[in-house]
This record gives structure tokens, sequence and C-alpha cells, in this order.
């Protein structure tokens, strides 16, 4: 990868490499945009084939939180960290902390949050170095574990995508196809299992399949074949990319509403799913919720006003899926619109001078 031809292609602002070798900390903070206000973006803790790999998906998280920040109406920016690392055996307190200094070094500029492969508890070795992380624990005042909340958002996302796909918003009865049953996708099946929905599972986690199973009464299969079941609804909560050239042809599915974050491969394949009449819910626009959440917290952390924010989920994939249908284009262009045309609004509503947050003239003393 040509990095600074990839940096220029989508504008991002800054890249910072961290290095530890004590803690083994190896790790990429992309921050992508900061019209809005701080990059806000979890970390997520992965092993990846080549460091070329971990840098774009880097990239590509940070961007996508720039669109989802702007598409939730909050006043944040987008930045993502991936730390190269296996979660279940690379972790130590060092290097969590040797993290935070890095995060402290930018000075507010990037907040971070959890991701796949970091915890709760993860973020408070974070925050013993810098307060610019959230979701820790609710001991701090904080919000805890964005995942539940995460989970709630992708559920009423889904019931407005179904409304468009099937006439009705109710999901009981419907058949859902879930791709990882991990923190997220463990509380969605929550919900749809006590709508009543019959759930198809998959999860390269032999244990979180069995307890979907045993929980929920889920149908298990092999991951391979999660693509190709007889179902209403694919709900990708997993990792990026499972909308594919290899996958669509596939599908089952009239909806696709997960919790997963870059689920399209590339822009044509959101195309094609559009041309093939399957309302696709954008995942930065339904997996929004556990931004919600940990942003609540920089007004003082009111988990009731978080979930009534979160709720909003619902009116604005019914809002993309209008937009969709009156320009006809398809939903993730109208998505991306509507993020893009608030960052523009806003950059162009700060022309004007403003010192320390005050419109006031400022005299030497
Ligand atoms: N946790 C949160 O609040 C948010 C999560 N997301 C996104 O949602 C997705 C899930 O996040 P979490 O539930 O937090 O992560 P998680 O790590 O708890 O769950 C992901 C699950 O997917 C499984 N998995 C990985 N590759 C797989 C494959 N090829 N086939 C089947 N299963 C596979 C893993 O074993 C794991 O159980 C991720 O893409 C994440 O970026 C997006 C917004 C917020
Ligand atoms: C987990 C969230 C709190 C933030 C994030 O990184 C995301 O929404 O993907």
């Amino acid at each position: 990868m040509e990095i600074f031809k990839y940096l220029e292609k989508y504008d991002y602002e800054q890249v910072v490499f961290c290095q530890d070798k004590t803690s083994g900390l190896k790790a990429i903070i992309a921050i992508h945009d900061t019209t809005l206000g701080p990059a806000l973006g979890g970390t997520r803790m992965w092993t990846y084939e080549s460091e070329e790999a971990a840098i774009e998906d880097a990239l590509r998280l940070a961007k996508g939180m720039t669109y989802k920040n702007a598409a939730a109406g909050l006043n944040l920016g987008g930045g993502k960290t991936v730390i190269i690392g296996d979660p279940r055996k690379d972790k130590n307190e060092e290097m969590f902390r040797a993290f935070g200094r890095y995060i402290q070094g930018l000075n507010g500029r990037y907040i971070t949050a959890e991701d796949v492969g970091t915890t709760v508890a993860d973020m408070d070795l974070i925050h013993e170095e810098t307060d610019f992380v959230t979701g820790i624990s609710p001991a701090f005042g904080s919000s805890g574990n964005p995942s539940p909340v995460t989970a709630y958002g992708v559920y009423v996302g889904m019931k407005a995508a179904a409304k468009e796909a099937f006439g009705s918003d109710s999901l009981e009865g419907k058949v859902i196809a879930i791709q990882g049953v991990g923190n997220v996708a463990y509380t969605l099946c929550k919900y749809l299992h006590e709508e009543g929905a019959q759930l198809i599972v998959t999860d390269i986690n032999k244990e979180a399949v069995a307890r979907a199973v045993e929980d929920f009464g889920a149908k298990a299969v092999d991951p391979n074949d999660i693509y190709s079941v007889e179902c209403d609804i694919y709900a990708p909560c997993a990792l990026g990319a499972t909308i594919n050239d290899d996958t669509i042809p596939q599908l089952k599915a009239k909806v696709i509403a997960g919790s997963a974050n870059n689920q399209l491969k590339d822009t044509r394949h959101g195309d094609i799913i559009h041309e093939m009449g399957i309302v696709y819910a954008p995942d930065y626009v339904i997996n929004a919720g556990g931004v919600i959440n940990v942003a609540d917290e920089l007004y003082g952390y009111n988990h009731e006003r978080a979930m009534k924010k979160v709720e909003l989920i619902y009116n604005s994939i019914e809002k993309i899926i209008e937009i969709a249908k009156r320009d006809g284009i398809p939903t993730y262009v109208a998505a991306d619109r509507m993020a893009e045309e608030r960052i523009e609004r806003m950059r162009n509503s700060r022309s004007q001078f403003l010192r320390n947050g005050h419109n006031t003239l400022s005299r030497r003393k």
C-alpha cells in the first residue's frame, strides 16, 4: 500500500504507529476526520495476516467512524485503533497502560472505547494513564460495556428495515441468520428470541454457538453455510467484508441488518444487493448504538437519555430507506450523503474565528 496516496485519496488527517517493546504493544491509531469534534472510535485487538492488513483495517474502520458519528448526529469525528495480537494470549497490563500514554499524547484528538477483542477491564487499564477513554467501569461514572446498547440499536434498526421488506416491523416468526454470536449478537439474539424470531447462528467459537443454542433455541450451522441458509434476514455480526462476490449469489435473505463494521467489501457490492431488491440497513447507521452510548459520557452519563437516542436508529433507517427510494439510489449511498452533508455544513459554519470555545474578543494584558 502506498500509504500517503491512500491517506490523500480518502482525506485522512493522521496515523500514529505505537510500539512498546517491553509489553509487546504494536498499535495503529488512525484519525480520519475531526471536523465535527475529537475522533472517537474503539480499539480492536486482532491477529492480522500482515502489518498491511492491520493498517488497512485501522484506516477503513476510522473512516467508518467519521460517517457513523456524523450520521448519528454526534459532535465527534472518526478514528479507530487496531492492536496487533491475539486477545486471548497477548494482553498484559503494561500493554494497555503504554497504549493509554500514547492516547494521552494526542491530547484529546482521539478518544477510545471497546471493539472486537477488547473489554471494559482493558479500558480501565487505559484509564490509568488518560481520561480520553470511554466505556470504562460504571463505578467511575462511565457507561460500561457498549455492546448491549449496540445490540438494542441493531434490533430497532432491523425492525425498521423489516417494515420496508415485509410490510410490518414485527419480527415474530421471521427466520434470522446471525453470523458471529459475540458480545453484540448475544444480546441481539435475546431481543429477537423474546419477539418470537427463529434464529440460525454460526461462530468460529464453539462455546459462543453452544450458548446461543442453549439460551435461545437457535439452530447452529457451520461458518461457511450461514450465507446460503433459507432465511428472511441476514445479520452479519462478526467481522467486515462479508458481503462480497462470493457470498452475494448465495444469499436468500430479503434484509441485511447486522452490527459488523464495513460489511460491504466494496461499494459496488452495495449496488449489487440494491439491484437484487435486498433492503440493506447501512452498517454504520444501524450499529451506532454503542458509540451513542459512550458519547453520552461526555455530558455526564445518563443511561435513559442514551437509550432514547439509540431508539432513534429506527427513524434513521426509515429515513435512509425513504431517501434511497425517492432518489433511486442504494441505501448505503443515501447514508453516505447524509453524513457527508452534515460534515460539510458544519465545516462551513465554523468559518468564524473562535478562541477557547468563546466567541469573544480577547485583549492582550
Ligand atoms: N461492541 C460494540 O459495541 C460494537 C461492535 N461493532 C461491530 O460488531 C461486530 C461484533 O462486535 P462484538 O460483538 O463486540 O465482537 P465480539 O468479538 O464479541 O464478537 C464477534 C464474534 O464473531 C466471531 N467470528 C469472527 N470471525 C467469524 C467468522 N468468520 N464466522 C463466524 N463468526 C466469526 C467471533 O468468534 C466472535 O464470537 C464487529 O464487527 C464490531 O466492530 C460495531 C459497533 C459497536
Ligand atoms: C464500540 C463503540 C463504542 C465505538 C466503535 O468503535 C464502533 O462503533 O465501531
